[in-house]
């Protein structure tokens, strides 16, 4: 939607200067950049390390991409010359100018602005089923209903038997997993037992049944010294009645579930999720079918409302919206939902309407651009004490960028969930860095290494597809072998802390 080439530069007072310079010679022209002119071109890949600083790689592995060509023309400045008809508001702490706010600020900001609404409308308790609970965050201590294993529980398929052997074989039925008590085993005497069953009151060991041989005078001998108590699981080894078994806060993950149900369990207690309804913005978007006269498929819809689910929301709504600003006004504002999330539209191109349509609504502006690549027109604004947008920018790795800057630490704070603990990897190969953002680059880890993948172009979806998180490279860039701060993706981060 932004209806506009990204301009050939010089570039305002954000330009890189020297670096945009340098890009320009080493590079083709500006008008031969764009992703998809150079998607085309077929393309080398030669050692990474060489070329990460070639402005034509054609995959976005260089920094020469969109996304790092430091040419942040100022979006509100943009607007302000064009359809907006107010000038443009700034972000607090600013005036003039729009500056796009530091990363980790940007981050800050929007678990600050999470934290403000939960306290302004703390999110509602429910009682679910455990069928409906998955997703959700628990909001009080799982407390174990019972002991676990809630009785001497035998480990193996095999004989229990009571004393020192050899034993006579006892001609009841079979101790069986799920029948009742039964009466002591004397001294002296085995008895078959099934892996899970009750061991009865008195067996000091369970043999496993390849340990063990019965001879015809119906005797049980044992072919391997036999430890008290081995092969039976007691009462309680896993946890006692009341013990905690996960903190108020813990995701409700299936393996939850399944503890849950364990330890006595029909409903569980958590918070409401919040709400997010998304607004998928831009006239040039199909649902379905191949691109075809300069329509494109919608990638963002189909992924965000599963992702978004993954950071623990509620996703109300996926609407399309046309390039219109009162059609995007009348949205926005009748979104029922804790968060709007809107994709697209966030450039000053001639149907980029969400400044001036934040601006009408009197939206409180938190965050208005951020220094990272992709993604940098991304923004947070307040619409009421408890209810935010974050506009994504429309090129999808951009897009993908803005969530992870800025919704999910929003989405995080509303959930009342931990912040996960940052882990850092060694990156693989260089990376340079942008000469004022940071770059989010997605990795896959292999064998304790970040390993960054081609394809990461702002518009490209193909590299973070494949990855287990992006990396965060600062200003000054990487070397090899240096360790970077990766943010996980929610299918493959490490787990949390908890009770065990
Ligand atoms: N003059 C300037 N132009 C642009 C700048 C700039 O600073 N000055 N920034 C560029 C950057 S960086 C980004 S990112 C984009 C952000 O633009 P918008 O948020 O306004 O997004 P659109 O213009 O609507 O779309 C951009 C691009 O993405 C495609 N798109 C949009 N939505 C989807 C979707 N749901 N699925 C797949 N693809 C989508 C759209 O067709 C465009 O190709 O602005 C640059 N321009
Ligand atoms: O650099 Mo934009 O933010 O394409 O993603």
């Amino acid at each position: 939607m932004t209806g506009q080439d990204p301009a050939p530069g010089p570039y305002g007072p954000d330009s890189t200067d020297g670096f945009d310079e340098a890009l320009a010679l080493l590079g083709p022209p500006p008008h031969a950049r764009s992703g998809g002119a150079r998607a085309g071109t077929g393309g080398h890949s030669g050692p990474a390390g060489h070329q990460a600083h070639r402005s034509e790689d054609p995959v976005g592995a260089a920094p020469g991409d969109e996304d790092d060509r430091a040419r942040y023309t100022p979006t509100r400045a943009g607007a302000a010359a064009g359809d907006h008809p107010a000038p443009p508001a700034t972000p607090a702490g600013r005036s003039g100018e729009h500056r796009a706010t530091a990363w980790e600020a940007a981050r800050a900001t929007a678990e600050r602005a999470g934290h403000r609404a939960r306290a302004a409308r703390p999110p509602r308790t429910l009682r679910l089923p455990l069928t409906e609970a998955l997703g959700h965050t628990l909001a009080e201590p799982l407390t174990a209903l019972t002991d676990l294993p809630p009785f001497d529980t035998s480990a193996m398929d095999g004989w229990a038997v009571a004393g020192p052997g050899p034993w006579t074989i006892h001609e009841d039925t079979a101790v069986l997993a799920g029948h009742a008590a039964r009466e002591a085993l004397p001294d002296g005497e085995a008895v078959r037992i099934a892996t899970g069953a009750r061991v009865p009151p008195d067996a000091t060991a369970v043999i496993r049944g390849e340990h063990a041989r019965a001879d015809a005078a119906g005797r049980l001998y044992a072919r391997r010294p036999v430890v008290h108590g081995q092969d039976i699981r007691p009462r309680g080894q896993e946890c006692r009645t009341g013990d905690r078994l996960l903190p108020a806060t813990a995701e409700v993950t299936p393996a939850v579930l399944g503890l849950a149900a364990a330890a006595g369990y029909d409903e569980l207690t958590v918070a409401a999720r919040p709400r997010v309804a998304v607004l998928v913005l831009g006239d040039e978007l199909l649902t379905e079918g191949l691109p075809h006269d300069g329509l494109v498929r919608d990638a963002l819809g189909p992924m965000l409302a599963p992702w978004l689910r993954a950071l623990g929301a509620e996703v109300t709504a996926v609407r399309r919206v046309t390039d219109d600003a009162d059609a995007l006004r009348a949205a926005i504002t009748g979104a029922e939902a804790e968060l709007v999330l809107t994709t697209g539209g966030t450039a000053a191109g001639p149907v980029d309407h969400l400044h001036s349509v934040l601006d009408r609504a009197g939206a409180e502006p938190l965050v208005d651009g951020v220094k990272a690549r992709p993604g940098h027109p991304m923004l947070l604004a307040r619409l009421a004490p408890d209810r935010h947008l974050v506009g994504l920018p429309g090129n999808p790795l951009a897009a993908v960028s803005g969530l992870l800057t800025l919704a999910a630490p929003l989405l995080r704070a509303l959930t009342g969930r931990p912040a996960p603990e940052p882990y850092w990897l060694p990156v693989r190969e260089e990376l340079p860095g942008h000469p004022y953002d940071v770059r989010l680059v997605p990795v896959v880890r292999r064998s304790g290494w970040a390993e960054p993948l081609r394809f990461r172009g702002p518009a490209m979806l193909r590299g973070v597809a494949a990855a287990d998180g992006l990396a965060v490279v600062p200003i000054d860039g990487a070397r090899a072998g240096e360790p970077l701060e990766i943010l996980a993706l929610p299918w493959s981060g490490p787990t949390e802390g908890c009770f065990t």
